[in-house]
């Protein structure tokens, strides 16, 4: 049984579809990596999940939640799907220990002693124990992606999206955060990742998922999608990213 289903999702703005009639099942422990041209829809997507967007039709239903409900409680969405983003979008007035705790306890009404016992066992965890009170500025854009992920953990998500966590990253600092996304798979969680990094989704994907033009157009094992596509566009696309 998928812990996460998508299905028919349809997204437009200003009446020009983005996504169109997407499908995917997600298992639990799954890790599935989008991959497609810039603005092929895999944030789109990403964002529809966690309802950062509402979508235009179709429906999203996470372990017997529907996402998607007119009614759903955004609050447990939140808690249940956990999201990391290209630029950390940690809060800069606040200590890493601080942006850590901040969701559990103003969101998820989670004791402040509690949140912050657990936020530090967490950054401990990932590296990140000496740097807890320190500012987001003082820290290197791989420790404060890092500290984005712990963040994201902190409140206990059944599935975690991550949108380009190495994009906005210089190269030599791109390796740690790969380190910390494989740790997390190694441990069980159940992950969907939009990705320019071919050789990462080849490495850690269980699915690879091809969106063109908001179509889901190709889905397959990593060995699959890139020794054998089946569909002229996903060749052609792999064969351009290869040569870049
Ligand atoms: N808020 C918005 N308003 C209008 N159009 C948008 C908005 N967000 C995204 N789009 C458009 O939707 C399409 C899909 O964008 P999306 O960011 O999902 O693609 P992507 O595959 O994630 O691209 P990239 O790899 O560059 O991040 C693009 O044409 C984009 O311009």
């Amino acid at each position: 049984m998928p812990l996460l289903q998508i299905e028919g999702l349809w997204k437009e703005y200003r009446g020009r579809p983005v996504l169109r009639g997407v499908d995917l099942a997600v298992e639990p422990h799954e890790v599935v990596c989008l991959i497609g041209a810039s603005g092929s829809g895999k944030s789109t997507l990403l964002r529809c999940v966690n309802l950062l967007e509402t979508v235009d039709d179709g429906a999203v239903f996470l372990d017997g939640l529907e996402l998607t409900a007119v009614d759903v409680d955004e609050d447990a969405v939140r808690r249940r799907v956990g999201m990391v983003f290209q630029q950390y979008n940690l809060f800069p007035h606040m200590s890493v220990v601080e942006n850590v705790v901040l969701a559990p306890v103003k969101v998820h009404r989670k004791r402040r002693k509690q949140a912050r016992e657990e936020a530090m066992e967490l950054l401990a965890r990932f590296g990140l124990a000496d740097k807890a009170a320190e500012y987001p500025d003082r820290l290197s854009g791989g420790q404060q992606q890092r500290a984005a992920i712990v963040r994201a953990l902190a409140a206990g998500p059944q599935v975690l999206l991550l949108d380009e966590v190495t994009s906005a990253l210089d190269p030599e600092l791109v390796g740690e955060v790969l380190d910390i996304v494989r740790e997390l798979k190694e441990q069980g969680m159940t992950m969907i990742l939009a990705t320019h990094e071919m050789s990462f989704a080849r490495d850690i994907a269980d699915t690879v998922c091809f969106l063109d033009g908001g179509v889901l157009l190709e889905r397959g094992s990593p060995e699959r999608i890139f020794t054998d596509p089946q569909e002229p566009r996903t060749r052609a696309f792999l064969a351009r990213t290869a040569t870049r």
